[in-house]
């Protein structure tokens, strides 16, 4: 009988979460036979808000995000049947107008800051990994990327790491890592670990097919 397997991915902001995940979507595209989620989908709608309220938010504690609504269509895609996931804009601080229509698969990686922090979570993944990256070197990529791609300014990125991110993260999610099967240092180039987590997953694929 067909088991569907699910990957959590947790670790700090810009540790390299993504970068992994993307590299796993690329290898597998063709077959279908994974899909990815990211809790960053799962941001609370704050559309009511206007954009001075909107920037205030603690983006990096736990009640920022719908993990109900995440918990649901996590269950929901393991029990074969597929979900609309919400989709969330950075650069607007909310949720965007577009959903995306997910058929379940064999493998689901779910990927965000508090997969290993939430129990209910962490009771879905099958297997659970944690990016961990250096605070330093996150810090210098959440700057470049924020900036180039998120629509921030130097100023603002200083602001929120030092006012939120930083404390959140050592309260939050460094003590997560305690839940993880594997742990992978230095995140996206890190080839032998996404290697051996290929090779898993294609024997699950491959378990599958049997
Ligand atoms: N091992 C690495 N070396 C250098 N840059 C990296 C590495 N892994 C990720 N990055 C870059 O760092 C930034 C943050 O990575 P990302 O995957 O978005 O992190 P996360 O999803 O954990 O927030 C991106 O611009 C990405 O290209
Ligand atoms: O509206 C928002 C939502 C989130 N953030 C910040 O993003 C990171 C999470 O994304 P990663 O890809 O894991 O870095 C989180 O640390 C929030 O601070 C935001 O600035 N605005």
């Amino acid at each position: 009988m067909k088991k569907t397997i699910v990957i959590g991915i947790a670790g700090g902001s810009a540790s390299g979460k993504t970068s992994i995940s993307q590299q796993l979507k690329d290898r597998y595209e063709n077959t279908q036979s994974v899909v990815i989620i990211r809790q960053d989908d799962y941001y609370k709608d704050q559309s009511e808000k206007t954009m001075e309220e909107r920037v205030k938010t603690n983006y990096d504690h736990p009640f920022a995000f719908d993990n109900t609504l995440l918990v649901k269509q996590l269950k929901e895609l393991t029990m074969g049947k597929a979900i609309e996931k919400p989709t969330y804009d950075f650069v607007q601080h909310t949720r965007s107008h577009s959903i995306e229509h997910i058929e379940p698969s064999d493998v689901i990686v779910i990927e965000g800051l508090f997969v290993l922090e939430n129990e209910d979570l962490r009771n879905l993944c099958d297997i659970k990994i944690f990016v961990d990256t250096d605070a330093d070197i996150r810090f210098i990529r959440r700057l470049l990327r924020d900036v180039k791609q998120r629509g921030r300014t130097l100023e603002s990125v200083v602001e929120q790491y030092t006012s939120t991110v930083r404390d959140m993260h050592n309260l939050f999610i460094e003590p997560s890592k305690r839940y993880a099967d594997v742990i992978i240092p230095e995140g996206g180039h890190n080839m032998v670990a996404i290697d051996l987590l290929m090779t898993k997953i294609s024997s699950i694929i491959q378990e599958n097919v049997v």
